[in-house]
């Protein structure tokens, strides 16, 4: 383990963090605020959004409940769930918000989520993979994998390839079915470490994060390789939030805490101005039958090259199905 194995990555994710910061700031002086975009209505439509119950899954759960959305928040807290399906009933007066327990921490309580939804017999034209952990102390997954690429990634892997039918069956020629997976721009400054993806070899918080936000990325391009390769009505995008004021930050060091609480309000977006790029990949009709891109402020944009580099996200798709343990059905594509 080198010394710096620590130290860079952290200065690497601080870095990004300040350039976006700087952006925001920018953007928020020099743009005049502009009237929120309307969307259609989506009444008879599903979706799920995963870590619906907090921050930015919160907004968007909510945004598509008013739309007339059919939303089931997958979340690990009962509680928190519960509350947040009252709220988002009182103020969207939609008694089409529901919570279903799925720990993404956990393969097992994947796959017996899948197994609770497909027994509502109800379709599924929208899947939002938003939830995630920053900067958690190194330990395991039930499953034994880091914690950062087993739940933000793997979790995630897992759910969406669980789901792929019954996006399939939702999604038609107009109307396809929509994935969209929340990354962050760290991932610009995240390296994938194919023979080391459990951080086993040296741990940082601020890398492991970084690499599941880059596993991201490298997922949504290879899944929309797959899609559009079966000819599926199904169209994969990911976003990137910006920073964002959240519970997400409650790991990182007591300055920067203090430093964000005074702060937040200047520089960071609010949560609901965090969840306005998924929601725009999630219902917008300029995104109707647009997949594999990276969207930022609702508009296409470059993610780090590496992520484009189609042998990695191939290997990554491999070594992840062997991972979770399902079967690799990318071999018969590409
Ligand atoms: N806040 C930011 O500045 C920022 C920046 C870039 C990307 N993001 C990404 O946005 C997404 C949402 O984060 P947020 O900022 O709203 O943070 P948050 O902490 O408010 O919300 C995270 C959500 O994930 C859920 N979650 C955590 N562990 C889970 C588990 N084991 N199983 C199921 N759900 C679990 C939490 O319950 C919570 O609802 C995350 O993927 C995060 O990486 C956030």
């Amino acid at each position: 383990m080198s010394l710096l194995s620590a130290p860079v990555p952290l200065l690497r994710v601080y870095w990004i963090g300040l350039l976006v910061i700087l952006h925001q700031l920018r953007h928020r002086l020099l743009s005049r605020c502009p009237a929120a975009p309307v969307f259609p209505t989506q009444n008879g439509k599903v979706a799920i959004v995963t870590g619906g119950a907090k921050g930015i899954g919160y907004q968007t759960v909510k945004h598509l409940a008013r739309l007339g959305m059919h939303v089931i928040i997958a979340g690990n807290s009962e509680s928190e769930g519960q509350e947040a399906v009252r709220k988002i009933q009182e103020e969207t007066s939609s008694g089409k918000v529901e919570f279903l327990y799925c720990d993404l921490a956990s393969m097992k309580s994947i796959r017996q989520f899948v197994q609770r939804f497909r027994a509502k017999n109800c379709p599924l034209h929208v899947l939002v993979n938003n939830a995630g952990v920053m900067l958690v102390p190194e330990r395991k997954t039930e499953d034994g994998f880091e914690e950062h690429f087993g739940l933000n990634y793997l979790g995630h892997f897992l759910l969406t390839n669980l789901l792929l039918d019954k996006l399939r069956q939702s999604g038609t020629h107009s109307h396809n079915a929509r994935i969209i997976t929340v990354s962050s721009a760290t991932h610009y400054v995240g390296k994938l470490h194919l023979s080391d993806l459990q951080s086993r070899c040296s741990y940082s918080p601020h890398g492991a994060y970084a690499q599941s936000k880059l596993a991201l990325v490298l997922f949504t391009y290879q899944l929309q390789h797959l899609l559009t390769a079966n000819e599926s009505h199904v169209t994969a995008n990911v976003v990137d939030p910006g920073v964002v004021n959240t519970e997400l930050y409650k790991h990182v060091f007591w300055v920067v805490k203090v430093a964000k609480w005074m702060t937040a309000w200047l520089f960071f977006k609010t949560p609901e101005e965090g969840a306005s790029t998924t929601i725009y990949a999630a219902v917008s009709p300029e995104m109707e039958g647009v997949g594999g891109c990276y969207l930022y402020n609702e508009e296409r944009t470059k993610s780090a090259d590496i992520a484009y580099d189609e042998e990695l996200q191939r290997r990554l798709w491999t070594e992840s199905c062997k991972m979770v343990g399902i079967s690799d059905k990318s071999s018969r594509v590409s």
